[in-house]
């Protein structure tokens, strides 16, 4: 039986169509933030991206599908909401400054609640996310991946319709295959990799301001040359945003200026309906 190159990507299986999206939401670019593995700060520069946009004046949505370890209702104050519906639809719930979120934290009641969903659940979650929620006009939806390059992830590159993909490495993984990994899953879903961010890349030193690379010199440059790859920023080990995002004031308290030349990269993605603003 013929495949096509996502189904063949997949290990030869048929591929899933690409899940409808529903007619109150418009959302202009989708763009994916994808890690190797986890705990590496995807989500924090998912909510900072996001931030970034939004300070911009861009209209900003977050599809949380780290459907079994959600972190961005808390970043942004909504540890304690829950999503309501509108008919058949869900609403995301939206931020102090306008980002709308749906995760599947705002669907749990408590939470604290663990996800024990297998994956086919987890697979309609991320469907739910898409084509049952009400997101209205967006400029940008940020998918906050699941870790790594499994099943989930797969599902998400297969259903909807990514425009561009930004690679989130710390500076450990940079000697493994794990960014090999993100980025041939990129190219298998030929889905184009907008650039790689290393966070956790250094320490500032609080009275020189020195950057100290704790982790040895950085392989950053090295590996993207390798994969060819852009270089978008580095993050320092920030304890102030870290404690920003727990206390759920990333909005108020993200540094202006963070994440310039991702910020640039994602503004720079084609819209799907030919938008010519791309300064939105
Ligand atoms: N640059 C940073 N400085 C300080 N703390 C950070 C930084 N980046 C991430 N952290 C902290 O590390 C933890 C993991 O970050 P985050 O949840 O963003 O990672 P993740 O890759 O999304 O994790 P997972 O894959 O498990 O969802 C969080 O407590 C976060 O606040």
């Amino acid at each position: 039986m013929a495949t096509c190159e996502h189904a063949a990507a997949a290990g030869g299986q048929t591929a899933p169509m690409q899940f409808e999206e529903n007619n109150l939401s418009e959302v202009k670019r989708v763009i994916a933030v994808l890690s190797g593995k986890g705990g590496v700060g995807k989500s924090l520069v998912t909510g900072s991206l996001a931030v970034e946009l939004a300070r911009g004046g861009a209209k900003v949505g977050i599809l949380d599908a780290d459907i079994t370890g959600p972190s961005i209702p808390r970043m942004f104050g909504m540890g304690d909401r829950r999503a309501h519906g509108l008919g058949k639809l869900l609403l995301p719930e939206i931020s102090a400054t306008g980002i709308k979120v749906m995760s599947s934290n705002l669907l749990l009641q408590n939470e604290t609640d663990p996800v024990l969903w297998r994956g086919p659940i987890i697979a309609g979650a991320i469907k739910q996310f898409w084509s049952d929620t009400s997101w209205g006009p967006l400029d940008y939806l940020l998918v906050d991946m699941p870790p790594g390059t499994g099943d989930v992830a797969l599902t998400v590159f297969q259903s909807l319709p990514v425009d561009g993909i930004v690679v989130v490495t710390s500076p450990q993984d940079l000697v493994s295959m794990i960014v090999a990994k993100a980025v041939n899953m990129a190219d298998k879903m030929n889905v184009p990799i907008l650039g790689i961010v290393e966070n956790m890349s250094y320490v500032q030193c609080p009275d020189c301001g020195r950057a100290i690379e704790i982790f040895g010199e950085s392989k950053l440059d090295q590996v993207a040359e390798t994969y060819n790859l852009k270089v978008l920023d580095r993050l320092p080990i920030d304890p102030a945003l870290a404690a920003a995002c727990d206390a759920g004031t990333i909005e108020a308290d993200l540094p202006a200026g963070t994440l310039p030349l991702t910020l640039a990269a994602a503004r720079a993605v084609e819209a799907h309906e030919g938008d010519e603003d791309k300064q939105a």
